[in-house]
């Protein structure tokens, strides 16, 4: 594999070509961003049919972001060139950086891990978009814990201002201060959070949605009054339960299932409802029922 001509900027190294693994809403969200911003982007999926509506969503975000008039149609027709697909590991090859926005399983990114080190060039940096998972530990499945960061985007990427940025416990200077400049240079907010279950906003903001689910569980209020009692009566921009769903509620019972056993405390059980959801395959809006259904005109509460 050609090595790329590297420039040093500081401390750090400059970020031009990102992979990215696993084309679901997070792995979209972040090619979109990193490619309106001028980067080269290459995104991976285990699955042709996820790598293709992948595309076709950001291809969709774009465009209503010309018609709201907050891209120009040359941005747009750029930016989607600047995205390339990459079938097999090997075609991230040339990255410098690599991010994991796969499935929230610890094992399913061990693997990716294990896989994919072998094919990148020994200086680049690996990240993983995890909501609550050990770094120090996922660094571990790396050939290069020193070089290896949690990059922590918010849903929607396109929107959400901030990224937390996770070091593990051998995370050196170098990789902390090329991920926080590779942030800046997408036009976003980073904060750093040391290495614990579920890191800062996850440790906050998972737990209240489990308890809105509690309170749905215990029959307090129904789907309907606990969003509008959350979103007009503190003002949330969504309603706790339609927060749960467009996170996907997988991902919302496996971070509680990390802060349950990271710190081995009885306030983080996840509600028995959310598991039966997920049980159900009732993940929210990626596969269109929830605490919502959204398979008609309109998103129907279910409970
Ligand atoms: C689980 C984790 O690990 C961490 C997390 O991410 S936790 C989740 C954090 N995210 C949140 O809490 C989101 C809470 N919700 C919100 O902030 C808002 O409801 C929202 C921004 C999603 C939508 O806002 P809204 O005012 O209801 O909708 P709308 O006016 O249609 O959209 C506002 C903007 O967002 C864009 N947008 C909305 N949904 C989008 C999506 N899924 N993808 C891309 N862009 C999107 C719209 O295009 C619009 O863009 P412009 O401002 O450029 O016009
Ligand atoms: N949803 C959210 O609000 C946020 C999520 N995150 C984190 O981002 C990550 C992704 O979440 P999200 O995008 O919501 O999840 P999605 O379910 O939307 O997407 C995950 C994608 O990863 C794919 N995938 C699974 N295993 C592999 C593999 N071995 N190789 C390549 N691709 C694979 C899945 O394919 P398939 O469908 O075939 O399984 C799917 O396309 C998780 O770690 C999550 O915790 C972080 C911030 C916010």
């Amino acid at each position: 594999m050609p090595q790329q001509v590297r420039r040093e900027t500081g401390m750090g190294i400059e970020i031009k070509t990102v992979g990215i693994i696993g084309a679901g809403q997070m792995g979209t969200g972040i090619a979109h961003v990193c490619a309106a911003s001028g980067l080269d982007v290459r995104l991976n999926d285990r699955d042709a049919d996820r790598l293709d509506a992948g595309l076709a969503q950001i291809e969709a975000n774009l465009a209503r972001q010309v018609q709201k008039g907050s891209l120009s149609e040359d941005q747009r027709r750029t930016a989607l060139e600047r995205i390339g697909v990459a079938r097999a590991y090997a075609d991230l090859g040339p990255c410098d950086l690599v991010i994991e926005a796969a499935t929230e399983d610890e094992a399913t990114k061990r693997k990716i891990f294990q896989d994919l080190c072998p094919s990148l060039k020994p200086d680049a940096l690996v990240a993983t978009n995890t909501s609550s998972i050990s770094i120090t530990r996922l660094a571990a499945s790396t050939d290069r814990p020193d070089r290896f960061i949690g990059i922590h985007f918010m849903n929607p990427v396109p929107v959400m201002q901030l990224v937390e940025l996770i070091r593990g416990i051998a995370t050196e200077d170098p990789t902390y201060e090329s991920a926080k400049a590779f942030i800046g240079k997408l036009g976003k907010t980073s904060t750093m959070s040391e290495d614990f279950p579920a890191f800062i906003v996850n440790r906050i903001l998972l737990p209240m949605i489990n308890e809105a689910i509690y309170t749905l569980y215990e029959g307090v209020g129904s789907v309907e009054s606990i969003d509008t009692a959350m979103k007009l009566g503190a003002n949330h921009p969504m309603g706790p339960l339609q927060l749960a769903d467009f996170i996907g509620l997988d991902t919302c019972l496996s971070v509680m299932q990390v802060l349950y056993e990271g710190l081995a405390d009885s306030k983080y059980r996840p509600c028995p409802l959310l598991v039966k959801y997920v049980e159900a395959g009732w993940l929210g809006r990626k596969t269109k029922r929830g605490f919502y259904d959204y398979r008609g005109e309109t998103p129907i509460p279910t409970r």
